[in-house]
Formats: structure tokens, C-alpha cells, sequence
């Protein structure tokens, strides 16, 4: 039998778990991906692969994309650019409020984390409605960067996510 492929490796470890955090969310776990070194090897060689020579630093989203980021970083040798939820950032920021699938929040920036122009590849572990990758794409705009591309290990189809990102290059892993 011929070696699972990274998409193959990475959707067998995620599990669903129905009615989380609240009734009718079909919530996507993916700690179980985060928990097996190569699992998790091959899913952040795969996000940063579609944009290589075209990033100077990897977008961690709060929460889990903090982890994929990390990840990617250590494979690349790009940096991390942690975009907060708010109120956790001590210098002066830049804030984008946006909708979930479930509830309202607010990320940040560091006005002055990096210098102008960077190329800035936003990484997180869901897309769903998009609304927490568009606020992060409209900081990183707003700070003076460039987005480089979303990357997305899985993208929910039908919530919208990828129209809402139509300004930008979008790569997901896994379609469901
Ligand atoms: O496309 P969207 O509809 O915006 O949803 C996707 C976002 O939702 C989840 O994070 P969540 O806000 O639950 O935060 P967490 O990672 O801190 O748990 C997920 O990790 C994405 O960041
Ligand atoms: N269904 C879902 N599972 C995991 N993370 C999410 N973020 C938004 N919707 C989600």
C-alpha cells in the first residue's frame, strides 16, 4: 500500500464532536493532529508549501493558529506574528472586531511589529465563516504589510469563508 498522503494523515487524526460549544456546531477538533509529531510535521510542511519564496513571516491566529504557526516556523526559519484576541498585546495596537459562527471578537496587532511591506502569510487551523481570517487580513493591511496568502489546514464549505476571502490567495488542506 503506498504512504498516506499529508491531507490523508491529518483528516484521520481530526475528530467532530457534535453540539460544541453550543447546539448545532459540528466543532473540529484538531488537537489530535497537534498531539502526533508527524502528523503535525507534514500538516505545517503542507500549509506553507503553496506560498514558499512568497512570505517573510508566518500570522499565528489565536488560538490554534499559534500552534501551526510555531510549527511552520521552526520548518521555514520565518518568524511568528501572534494576532491576539484583545486586550492581550501590551503596546500600542491596531483592532479588528468580526463574527464567528458562534459569538463576537476582537484581534490585535502590534501597530509596530514589523517593518513595512512585510509579507505576511496568515495561518490558523478552521476557516469557517472567514470572519476571523478577513479581520486578521485587514490588520495586517492596516498595519502596512502584505498579505501573503491564507493557509488553513480545514476549510468548512458552505459558511462562506473562502468568498469572503476572494481579495486574497486561500490554500486549505482539507474541504468538508
Ligand atoms: O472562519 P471563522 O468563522 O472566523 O472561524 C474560524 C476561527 O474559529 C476558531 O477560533 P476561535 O475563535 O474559536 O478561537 P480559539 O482558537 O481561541 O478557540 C478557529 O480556530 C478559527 O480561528
Ligand atoms: N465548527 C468549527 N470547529 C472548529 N473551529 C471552528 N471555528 C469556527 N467554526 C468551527
Amino acid at each position: 500500500m503506498s504512504n498516506p498522503t499529508a491531507a490523508e494523515q491529518v483528516s484521520a487524526r481530526i475528530h467532530v464532536i457534535p453540539d460544541f460549544p453550543e447546539a448545532g456546531i459540528q466543532f473540529q477538533d484538531l488537537t489530535p493532529v497537534f498531539s502526533d509529531a508527524a502528523a503535525f510535521k507534514v500538516m505545517c510542511e503542507a500549509l506553507v508549501a503553496p506560498f514558499a519564496g512568497r512570505f517573510d513571516i508566518l500570522g499565528g491566529l489565536e488560538a490554534r493558529g499559534f500552534i501551526i504557526a510555531g510549527g511552520a516556523s521552526i520548518l521555514t526559519g520565518a518568524g511568528v506574528l501572534p494576532v491576539r484576541k484583545a486586550g492581550k498585546l501590551p503596546r500600542r495596537v491596531i483592532t479588528e472586531t468580526y463574527e464567528l459562527e458562534y459569538g463576537v471578537a476582537s484581534l490585535e496587532v502590534h501597530e509596530d511589529e514589523l517593518p513595512a511591506g512585510s509579507r505576511v502569510l496568515v495561518i490558523d487551523d478552521v476557516l469557517a465563516t472567514g470572519g476571523t481570517a478577513q479581520a486578521a487580513c485587514r490588520l495586517i493591511e492596516r498595519a502596512g504589510w502584505n498579505v501573503a496568502g491564507v493557509a488553513v489546514t480545514l476549510e468548512l464549505e458552505g459558511l462562506g469563508g473562502r468568498e469572503q476571502l476572494s481579495d486574497y490567495e486561500v490554500f486549505s488542506l482539507l474541504r468538508a
